[in-house]
């Protein structure tokens, strides 16, 4: 078996209660709580400026030039489209600048960011990609069960589409690839660790959406 399934085996049962997890059926059917949204989207703007270092990690610790430019562009859709989706949204659902600015972190917040940190923080190829994947798999698999049409609002529909196009299918194949690649001689502790501490704070990011949301 491939060491990514092998991976998301041992992932098990956190990745498929985030990916059929209640907040993925209420966004994927246009039915989610604004409150519940907004507070997702505040606490997930703060996880994506670590993500971005993460990415930026990648760029320097990638044993390849080629896969470094791939690394390279896709932390430029981050830093640009996707931080465009973060300003429009929050404006569409009235969420004060000063509310996304600098929110009181929530624990998933603070364990994700935690062990982003310590992944840029340990220059190591493999371990970095093992974050990366969890992250940007587990939003594919859950914004892969979506189909037509998607929910008419905006704000629901491109946080979907940015996690299920054509263009995110191939940046995760990608990055699964390089796991495969370097990760081929490692000891698999070593990478299933990270891989599901990454997967169950997944799963406890959604459950934090519903926890105080801004009435
Ligand atoms: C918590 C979390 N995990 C993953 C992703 C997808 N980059 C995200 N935006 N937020």
């Amino acid at each position: 078996m491939h060491l990514c399934h092998r991976l998301r085996d041992a992932a098990q049962p956190h990745w498929d209660a985030a990916i059929h997890h209640r907040f993925v059926d209420e966004l994927i059917e246009g039915r989610i709580d604004d409150a519940v949204f907004a507070r997702y989207l505040v606490q997930d703007y703060c996880f994506c400026d670590s993500f971005v270092r993460l990415m930026g990690a990648a760029v320097c610790a990638a044993d390849d030039a080629d896969a470094r430019l791939v690394h390279a562009r896709q932390l430029a859709v981050v830093a640009g489209d996707e931080h465009r989706y973060f300003l429009d949204a929050f404006a569409a659902l009235g969420v004060e600048e000063r509310e996304w600015r600098s929110p009181e972190l929530a624990g998933p917040t603070r364990e994700f960011i935690d062990l982003m940190d310590e992944a840029c923080a340990s220059q190591d190829y493999a371990v970095i990609l093992v974050v990366l994947v969890v992250a940007e798999w587990l939003y594919l698999d859950w914004a892969s069960r979506a189909t037509a049409p998607l929910p008419p609002r905006p704000e629901h529909h491109d946080w979907i589409r940015i996690h299920a196009d054509a263009e995110f299918v191939r940046w995760v194949d990608f990055l699964r690839g390089e796991l495969e690649r370097v990760g081929a001689g490692r000891e698999f502790e070593c990478l299933s660790t990270p891989f599901i501490r990454a997967a169950r704070i997944e799963e406890r990011f959604f459950d934090m959406a519903y926890d105080q949301a801004r009435d």
